[in-house]
Parts: C-alpha cells; sequence; structure tokens
C-alpha cells in the first residue's frame, strides 16, 4: 500500500491513494497509521478516493471528482479539515490527478479545483508555494466555557463545518504557559460531538491584515497539533467580530507557522504552505491496531 506524508503548518497527515474506494480503513488501522512510535506518525489520515466511489461522496460527483474522507488520529471522522483539505489539493496537483486551471471536468472556472468533503464542497486555488480552500463563512452560533487546570475561559462557540470554541486568554496570561497535554473540559450539552478549542492572545499589527491572532489548539481526535485551518477560520471570525468588522483579512500565527483567514459575505479563505514530505511503501501486516 503506497502513502505520502504530508502537511500545512505541522498540522501532519498520512495520505493514503484509494481512488476506487476499494481499501479497508478502519479507526484501528487510522490510529496504528497515526501512531509516532509504531506507525508513521499524523495528526490524521486523509484518503484519496473519487467521490462517485465513496457512499459520502457520491451526491457531490457531479460536481467534484475528489472526496477527502478525513480522519483524525484517535479513528474518529470530521466533517472538515481545512489544513487537510490544502495537502489534499497540493498531492491530487502533485501527482496529476487534478489541475488547478484548467477546463477540464475536474477544474472549474476562475481557476479554482472543487474537492468534495463531509461539510460539502470546498474550492482551492493556488497562490504560489501556498494553497488556499474556500470553505463556508465561519457561523457564530453561542457562548461556553472551556477549563484547563483551575482556569475556566469563556469563548465564542462556531461552527466552520466543524465544531470550534475560541477562547481569548486574559492578559496576564501567555499561550506558552498553557498545559494541553490534557482535553479542556467543555459543556458536553453545548458540543454533543464534542469540540476543537482554540486558545487565543492578539498579536502586534500585520501589514494587509485587519488583525493578527496568536493561536494554540486541542482538536477533537487528535489532542494539540501543531496548526488547525478551520480553528484558524474561526478564530479569524471573531477576531473580526471584535474588531467590529463583517469581513476582512486576518493573520493566525499558530506553532507551526502562520495561516491567512479572509472572511467574505458568504465564505472563507484559508491560505498558508501545504508541504508532501515523503512518498513510501506501507507494511499493514506490521501496523498493530
Ligand atoms: N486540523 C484540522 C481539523 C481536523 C478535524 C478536527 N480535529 C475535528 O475533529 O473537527 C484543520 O486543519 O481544520
Amino acid at each position: 500500500m503506497e502513502f505520502t506524508k504530508g502537511h500545512g503548518t505541522g498540522n501532519d497527515f498520512v495520505i493514503l491513494p484509494d481512488p476506487d474506494g476499494t481499501l479497508d480503513l478502519t479507526p484501528g488501522l487510522v490510529a496504528a497509521l497515526c501512531d509516532r512510535r509504531r506507525g508513521l506518525g499524523g495528526d490524521g489520515v486523509l484518503r484519496v478516493v473519487r467521490a462517485a466511489k465513496h457512499p459520502e461522496g457520491v451526491a457531490l460527483a457531479g460536481e467534484a471528482e475528489w472526496f477527502m474522507d478525513y480522519w483524525n488520529s484517535d479513528g474518529s471522522f470530521a466533517e472538515m479539515c481545512g489544513n487537510g483539505a490544502r495537502v489534499f489539493v497540493r498531492y491530487l496537483l502533485d501527482r496529476s490527478l487534478a489541475a488547478a486551471s484548467s477546463s477540464s471536468s475536474s477544474s472549474s472556472s476562475g481557476g479554482t479545483l472543487p474537492i468534495a468533503t463531509r461539510a460539502g464542497l470546498v474550492r482551492a486555488r493556488v497562490e504560489g508555494a501556498d494553497v488556499a480552500v474556500e470553505m463556508r463563512r465561519p457561523r457564530l452560533y453561542d457562548t461556553a466555557t472551556a477549563t484547563l487546570g483551575g482556569l475556566t475561559l469563556p469563548g465564542a462557540a462556531v461552527d466552520v463545518g466543524n465544531p470550534h470554541l475560541v477562547c481569548a486568554l486574559p492578559a496576564a496570561l501567555e499561550l506558552t504557559g498553557l498545559d494541553l497535554t490534557r482535553a479542556p473540559e467543555v459543556d458536553a450539552g453545548t458540543f454533543p460531538a464534542g469540540v476543537n478549542v482554540e486558545f487565543t492572545t492578539p498579536g502586534e499589527p500585520v501589514t494587509g491584515a485587519d488583525a493578527h491572532v496568536l493561536m494554540r489548539v486541542y482538536e477533537r481526535g487528535s489532542a494539540e497539533t501543531l496548526s488547525c485551518g478551520t480553528g484558524a477560520c474561526a478564530v479569524g471570525a471573531v477576531a473580526l467580530r471584535d474588531a467590529g468588522l463583517d469581513t476582512g483579512t486576518v493573520a493566525v500565527d499558530v506553532p507551526g507557522g502562520r495561516l491567512t483567514v479572509t472572511v467574505t459575505a458568504d465564505s472563507c479563505w484559508l491560505s498558508g504552505p501545504a508541504v508532501l514530505v515523503a512518498t513510501g511503501t506501507l507494511t499493514p501486516s506490521a501496523l498493530t491496531p
């Protein structure tokens, strides 16, 4: 079985090509692949499957050739993964499975490439070394708290296709001081399917951005990661709201680098590096689910 390893600002993925959807991918196999000592290591798995060949992609097969079958490292599914989508697109382009700007069936007008996901269709474009994906506009729908050790912080619940809770740290606290080795406690009533929790502090002004935010994240199903694209979009939307803006651009610094979030009237663009680092052959029998 062939695999490729890739990452977007340090959010890393095992990419499995499975165009015809024949791979028996199980939660146990995903967790074994993502194990950083006994497997390849990763925050998640991206299965590259034709939309027409996946039960959750088939409804979008007329609009997108490929379905991003994303799994968290614990073997759970998520509706959406922003960095994963950017790395997925890098893989499709690198393998000539799609073209970013042509009139072929796998790309649409304006040079964007449609990708089917559990959260619906997203569109991607290449921006030099970066890959940008256009997702739904983040929806701020509630308030809730996260408790970490003895610290309880209020935050904004945000839907980016998957659930997020964005909590600003009080000025006296530093992001680097947070212990994210354990999951923050949240209200299961507000987040029945779990939630990704982002912690933020304001950054210095950045040229061309309406706001600049530093963030760390504890991801549902993957623990602390170096970056979360949908989390950055949630953080960007909250930063714009706090600045009294409905649309705009936010620089979001994560431990793995910088992401740029642009919220428009009806969508959200996430941009940043997307890198493929290795390709090899798996020995599935050696993996211990
Ligand atoms: N790292 C991802 C988000 C992955 C899914 C998340 N852990 C969830 O369960 O919702 C991103 O870049 O968006």
